[in-house]
């Protein structure tokens, strides 16, 4: 398999790569040149620079896109989601790295540093021009309290500042710092002295600071960001710090970058770094080797530590989960080899041991199972969920009994323009998966290689019928099963058998009398 690494990556992730796979570094390329390399490759590892357009994705074949760091705005997510390529990124690795540059950044533009340094550097000694502020006692606003946030708030905390933090999604009462205040947006842009951002590029925070969220702000405010460019409108900001509503402000990240034609840069009230807040040693060490590992197991199928577009199992849960999502995924592919119609819902309905676990994953590998035998190109865990719901599938899950002793099951229901019908399975000791139960028929199905099932009336010698003409194509039975819902009413027959069954030998079946139906299924 063949690596493309197109930005710079720390030696230890290259090596890593090399270990396993073919890898080139090529980095610079235009949109144009990446297209027409980019064929040949199954995995590509950038950092911020590459911009992985639409483009590039629909003309790749990759399997897996890494981004060695956190913010994945430079990949065109949606496109590589909807065409089954896993993102992956590493998180954790620049934490450190990004929130110190933030302090560096808050203290330079306190102190006046930058300025300061020019000043002495062109041989003068001006004391009196860099008079600056300190910061214990202020209060810092901090908009994003993830891994980022969180670490500057804990160093401000030691610098002796206050903190106020604006952060939608967490949940208040799960931080352990009783000195951050959570509050709301308006609450911080009101009450700052500083303001820092640490939120992710999204259609949500776009120019989420603009000349209406600047104007209420505290008269000099100084502004932070070492997110991302976009986050603050860069022409509201240009104006708030000519005209000293904005005293100043330190900027790492930019809308388009390189910036060199901004007119920020210029201001002497700007701080300015060319994205820099995950350029230390160590970082980029720590990502190029987490991205390394993760491009590996998503190239050996494996579970990836860092899925971006794909619901992951928490590694603790992987061996107890990984039997139910095969077997939900068998039971979603059984359910279109047995049954047709336009389906316009799925329920997937858990109970037992399995209901301790999130089982969103299961339920991808059941719209899984059932979208490869309806689509021409096979979907993965990656796009199954997005493929069913563009076509207009409702899909839903519900635990139910959540007796957790007692054994995982999970039920499949479907319903479509011809009705309801439901599969039914569970997972036994030594990770033994079976299909219990197909509508009202109870059985034990091993879902494994082949199976031929028939639908008949209850009556003698039908089987005996079926197993003759399967004897005389040299057909062999591994194992039979019968299931009815009442005496002589209807029954079903589920053979497990070591061949293929012929499209011939299958009309012969249901020409016996009293047989509706016969389907020679692949596990
Ligand atoms: N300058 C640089 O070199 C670096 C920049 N970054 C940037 O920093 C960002 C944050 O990184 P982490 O803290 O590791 O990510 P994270 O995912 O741990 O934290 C992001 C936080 O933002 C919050 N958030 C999302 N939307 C929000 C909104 N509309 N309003 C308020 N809060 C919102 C989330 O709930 C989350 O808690 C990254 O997305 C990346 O863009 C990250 C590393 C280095
Ligand atoms: O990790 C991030 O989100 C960063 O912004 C770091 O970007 P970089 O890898 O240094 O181009």
């Amino acid at each position: 398999m063949r690596v493309l690494v197109s930005d710079d990556l720390a030696q230890e992730g290259i090596d890593i790569l090399k270990k396993e796979f073919d890898v080139d570094v090529k980095t610079k390329l235009s949109e144009e040149e990446l297209m027409e390399i980019i064929p040949n490759y199954d995995a590509l590892v950038v950092r911020s620079a590459t911009k992985v357009t639409k483009n590039i994705i629909e003309k790749s074949n990759l399997k897996v896109i890494g981004r060695a760091g956190v913010g994945v705005d430079n990949i065109d997510v949606d496109a590589a989601t909807h065409k089954g390529i896993l993102v992956v990124n590493a998180p954790e690795g620049n934490t450190i790295a990004a929130s110190e540059h933030t302090i560096a950044l808050l203290m330079s533009v306190a102190r006046n540093i930058p300025a300061a340094v020019m000043s002495l550097k062109n041989k003068k000694w001006d004391r009196k021009s860099f008079v600056g502020i300190e910061v214990r006692g202020k209060t810092l606003g901090i908009v994003g309290l993830g891994r980022i946030g969180k670490d500057v708030a804990a160093k401000a905390i030691g610098l002796g500042m206050n903190i106020l933090a604006y952060d939608p999604y967490i949940i208040n009462n799960t931080l352990e710092n009783t000195h951050i205040k959570v509050t709301d947006f308006e609450t911080v842009l009101k009450n700052s002295d500083f303001i820092t951002f640490h939120v992710p590029l999204t259609k949500a925070t776009y120019h989420m600071i603009d000349k209406d969220q600047i104007s209420i702000m505290k008269d000099k405010v100084i502004l932070i960001n070492c997110a991302r460019g976009g986050i603050i409108n860069e022409e509201a900001l240009y104006e708030a710090l000519v005209s000293g509503k904005v005293g100043a402000c330190a900027l790492d990240v930019f809308e388009h970058e390189p910036p060199l034609e901004s007119p920020l840069i210029d201001l002497p009230n700007v701080v300015a770094t060319p994205h820099l807040g995950a350029s230390t040693a160590e970082a980029q060490i720590n990502v190029a080797i987490e991205v390394a590992n993760d491009i590996i197991r998503a190239l050996k199928g494996e579970l990836v530590k860092n899925a971006v577009n794909m619901i992951t199992v928490r590694p603790e849960e992987y061996h107890e989960i990984k039997p139910f999502i095969e077997l939900a995924e068998k039971m979603g592919s059984l359910y279109t080899q047995l049954k047709n119609g336009r389906i316009s819902e799925v329920e997937m309905i858990y109970s037992g041991k399995v209901t301790k676990f999130d089982v969103k994953p299961i339920t991808v590998a059941a719209i899984k199972g059932i979208l490869t035998n309806m689509l021409e190109f096979p979907p993965n865990l990656v796009n199954a969920y997005l493929l069913a719901k563009e076509r207009g599938i409702k899909i839903s899950e519900k635990k139910v009994s959540e007796d957790q002793d007692a054994p995982g099951t999970i039920t499949l229901q479907v319903t479509t323009d011809k009705g309801k019908s439901s599969i039914s399975g569970t997972v036994f000791e030594k990770d033994e998966i079976r299909i219990t139960a197909i509508d009202d028929y109870k059985i034990d199905l091993i879902p494994r290689g082949y199976a031929l099932m028939s639908f008949h009336k209850d009556r003698p010698g039908i089987v005996g019928q079926v197993g003759s003409l399967l004897g005389n194509n040299d057909i062999n039975i591994a194992y039979m099963q019968l299931g009815r819902k009442s005496f002589r009413g209807e029954a079903l027959m589920v053979l497990g058998i070591d061949e293929e069954v012929p499209e011939h030998v299958l009309n012969e079946i249901r020409k016996i009398e009293d047989v509706s139906d016969a389907l020679f299924i692949k596990f």
